[in-house]
């Protein structure tokens, strides 16, 4: 195989580089988001999940996909993917309170 990548392959995987840069950043500051969040439930004895709250995100999510042109589906698999990993976390802050 040719070692030579044709410049317009190459011009699309530096935007790719760039949009996946964004996403790390983006979620980076959103679980340092979700970390207060995790500090404030363990602080008030919230549960970690908010199945309500879920349900209005995945509303909100599979419409702004659609507008977007992004399959509804993967946006909701993408935010339970997260979501997830979330309550993961407010689990483990309020485990440690309790251990305090
Ligand atoms: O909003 C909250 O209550 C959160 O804990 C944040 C969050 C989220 O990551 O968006 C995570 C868990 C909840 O079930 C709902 C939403």
């Amino acid at each position: 195989m040719s070692e030579t990548i044709p410049a317009e392959l190459a011009s699309a995987r530096g935007t790719i580089d760039n949009i996946d840069a964004a996403l790390i950043h983006l979620l980076a500051e959103r679980f340092k988001c979700t970390q207060r969040v995790g500090h404030i439930k363990a602080d008030l004895g919230l549960p970690p999940s908010d199945p309500g709250r879920e349900a209005e995100q995945i509303r909100r999510l599979r419409a702004l996909a659609e507008d977007a042109g992004l399959d509804p589906v993967f946006a909701e698999k993408f935010l339970s993917f997260i979501v997830e990993e979330v309550i993961r976390h407010h689990v483990a802050t309020a485990e440690q309170r309790q251990s305090d």
